[in-house]
């Protein structure tokens, strides 16, 4: 099979989910987030705002605010494929829809990627080694390179987007995530 085919069943299989699947794992999976350690000790987060069915951070954005912790969301630069985490201060009172239909702060307020604690990362499939395929941008390809070394990334996934092996498809610029976390496990990757 080849990347886009993959690329398609897995984004047709979740475009299957009704609202009440997505937001039942979605709560479920960001439940578990919050009880993490990792999560605790962060201070700085980057989450993704989801689109298009992926796992709902509406929540895990609402409780981190609530708790003190800063959130920033990726503003997304189209022509040179770039993100910039930008501190989110309101949600969604602070919110527009930006690049892809993807909401973004409506007033940019760059944070450096090296001040991030927790990077919250969306794809499309997973395998359990971390390899990541996504929407084929490679915006966080790009991206995940740029953290300080004591940065932790973790994709959050419904278990229908891991797949068993996706080094077949992964090229040099292609960056693992640490950590999956779906509505049944937390894999550790690698
Ligand atoms: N919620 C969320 N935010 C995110 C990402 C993501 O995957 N999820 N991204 C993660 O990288 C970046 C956006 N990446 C994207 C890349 C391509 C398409 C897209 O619509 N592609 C077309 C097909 C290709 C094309 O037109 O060039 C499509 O899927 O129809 C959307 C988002 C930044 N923000
Ligand atoms: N650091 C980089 N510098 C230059 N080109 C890059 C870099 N990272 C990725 N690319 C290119 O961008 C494209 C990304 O494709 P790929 O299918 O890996 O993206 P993806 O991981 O699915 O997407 P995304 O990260 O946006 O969700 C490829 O053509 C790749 O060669």
């Amino acid at each position: 099979m080849d990347k886009q085919l993959l690329r398609k069943q897995i984004l047709a299989a979740r475009s299957a989910m009704d609202r009440q699947q997505v937001t039942a794992k979605s709560e479920r999976i960001i439940a578990r987030l919050t009880e993490l350690k990792i999560y605790q000790d962060a201070e700085i987060i980057m989450a993704y705002l989801d689109f298009r069915n992926e796992v709902s951070t509406a929540s895990l954005v609402k409780q981190a605010l609530k708790q003190g912790k800063r959130v920033t969301v990726p503003v997304v630069n189209r022509q040179e494929r770039s993100m910039t985490p930008s501190l989110l201060e309101r949600y969604p009172e602070d919110l527009i829809e930006g690049a892809y239909g993807i909401l973004e702060p409506c007033q940019v307020k760059p944070l450096a990627p090296e001040e991030l604690d927790l990077v919250v990362v969306p794809g499309v499939a997973f395998d359990e080694r971390g390899n990541r395929m996504g929407y084929g941008g490679g915006y966080y390809d790009r991206f995940l390179p740029r953290l300080r070394a004591g940065a932790v990334t973790i994709a959050l996934a419904y278990e229908l987007q891991l797949v068993a092996d996706l080094s077949p498809f992964m090229g040099p610029y292609d960056q693992p995530v640490q950590y999956i976390l779906t509505e049944k496990r937390l894999i550790k990757c690698k």
